[in-house]
């Protein structure tokens, strides 16, 4: 089990971030101070360090040069205020692993962790087998369509072409970027990445290219933007077709020019960023829509990458399925031995419509499920299948238009409505009824009671 380290001088931060790691099975040791938790970190061996940047006796930058002498290997999260950013941003120049704005968000905790540890076991292979995976744990594949879509990415990497990754939710666009950063004459540099999809309309503009304090009410410190936190390295656009037409132009401007000015701010800042973006509607599409600009996409376009679903790769299941045991393995602490050839069989008979994030998440929970030494039996497998396939046959199931239309009694109406609201939010988590009712802030039961609800009352 990997054990984590977190320090920070507010018990409430430690406390939190403890237990939530405690419920993924990590070990974890917390610290309030950066003078104890250097004695901790000379006892104990730390798969990853979570830090404040700000602590009462020792400043980050000296707190992480300590870190750095005593475990060289151990990747280090620093924890940051607004304030600290430009600092963070040196600190992951020098070899920080990344930072963290406060407040934190599980999901990207979770996240980052994964990639922290992939990061730090590039050396080893995934599987055992050298040639079923690849060193840090990316599945080339050996499909048809992963072998054309892997010789283009050798082709693209060493360049400086800005490229336009497209594929459906989960085929692993922003795990191809990396790879293609890690593949780089870039890889010493950061990569950032951004999800353009969630930045509000209002600051997409201040995180892609920072501000000045006072720019805007609310700006109460200089910030620097991803553009700039990327410099020397790849800025990851995921999502791009979200921004808005003036980001849009401001993004054109920072690409042909390769100078940035923050929001507020009258001075011009080189840049040398790669830019990788991600799209999971065509893009030309949207800028046929005209939601687009056609001179951004053309800019962009210097080189595609389609990403097939997994249901047209389905050759390289096996490889997947090896590397995602192998991973669960290293995080449960147990081994596990392997799916015979009618399991994987049965994993190909399913259309996989979340693709490799859905199998990913699969394995990991077969493998919690299967007894530490034994193999993954067919029938937990069937059983399992059996559940994402009512799941996605619910999604499927979806209101009528004519119902939502003229449906004028309100009850009905307002059933429908959070209908509709689950079933999105359900899809969203891959169809984590837990997640989903974490996320809809209600109970698991409750759920539960909407969804049958609905049901029923499409029956009568
Ligand atoms: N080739 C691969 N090798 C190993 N893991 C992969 C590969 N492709 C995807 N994954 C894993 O699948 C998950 C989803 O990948 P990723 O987030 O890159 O997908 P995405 O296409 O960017 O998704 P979205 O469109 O929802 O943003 C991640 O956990 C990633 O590590």
């Amino acid at each position: 089990m990997k054990r984590i380290l977190i320090i920070d001088d507010d018990p409430s931060t430690c406390n939190l971030l403890a237990s939530f790691l405690k419920k993924h099975h990590y070990l974890t040791d917390t610290s309030l101070s950066g003078k104890e938790a250097l004695n901790l970190i000379q006892e104990k061996k730390f798969d990853l360090i979570f830090c404040d940047y700000i602590l009462t006796d020792i400043r980050g930058k000296e707190m992480f040069e300590k870190i750095k002498r005593i475990q060289p290997k151990t990747s280090v999260i620093f924890i940051t205020g607004h304030a600290s950013v430009q600092i963070a941003v040196d600190l992951m120049k020098a070899g920080a692993f990344y930072y963290l704005e406060k407040p934190l968000f599980p999901e990207k905790i979770l996240e980052l962790m994964q990639y922290a540890f992939e990061s730090n076991e590039a050396p080893e292979t995934a599987s055992g087998n050298a040639s079923q995976a690849d060193g840090d744990s990316y599945v080339k594949g050996v499909s048809s369509a992963s072998e054309m879509l892997y010789s283009n990415v050798s082709l693209i990497a060493p360049t400086n072409y800005s490229v336009i990754i497209c594929g459906e939710t989960g085929t692993g666009k922003e795990r191809l970027a990396r790879q293609i950063h890690l593949e780089s004459k870039k890889a010493h540099g950061p990569f950032v990445a951004v999800d353009c999809g969630s930045l509000s309309k209002e600051l997409a503009a201040s995180e892609l290219f920072g501000h000045e304090k006072g720019a805007f009410t609310g700006a109460i410190q200089n910030k620097t933007g991803a553009f700039e936190m990327a410099d020397g390295g790849t800025l990851f656009l995921d999502e791009i077709g979200n921004l808005s037409y003036d980001v849009q132009a401001m993004l054109l401007r920072a690409i042909q020019e390769k100078h940035i000015r923050k929001v507020g701010g009258s001075n011009e800042k080189p840049v040398n960023t790669r830019i990788i973006v991600a799209s999971n509607k065509n893009l030309y599409d949207l800028v046929r829509e005209q939601r687009f600009r056609e001179d951004l996409f053309h800019r962009l376009n210097e080189f595609t990458i389609v990403i097939p679903p997994l249901k047209e790769r389905k050759d390289d299941l096996g490889l997947f399925v090896e590397s995602f045991i192998a991973m669960a393995e290293k995080d449960l602490d147990k081994k596990i031995l392997r799916p015979t050839p009618s399991c994987i069989e049965m994993l190909g008979n399913y259309s996989w419509p979340g693709n490799v994030r859905e199998l990913k998440n699969f394995i990991k929970r077969i493998c919690l499920l299967t007894p530490a030494g034994h193999a993954i039996s067919e029938l937990l497998v069937e059983r399992e299948l059996n559940q994402l396939a009512m799941s996605a046959q619910v999604e499927k199931a979806e209101v009528p238009e004519s119902d939502i239309v003229t449906d004028h009694d309100l009850k009905n109406a307002s059933q429908k409505a959070e209908y509709r609201k689950i079933m999105e939010v359900l899809k969203r988590v891959q169809y984590n009824k837990t997640k989903a009712a974490a996320l809809l802030n209600i109970d698991r039961k409750t759920l539960y009671n909407k969804l049958n609800l609905e049901k029923k009352s499409g029956q009568s």
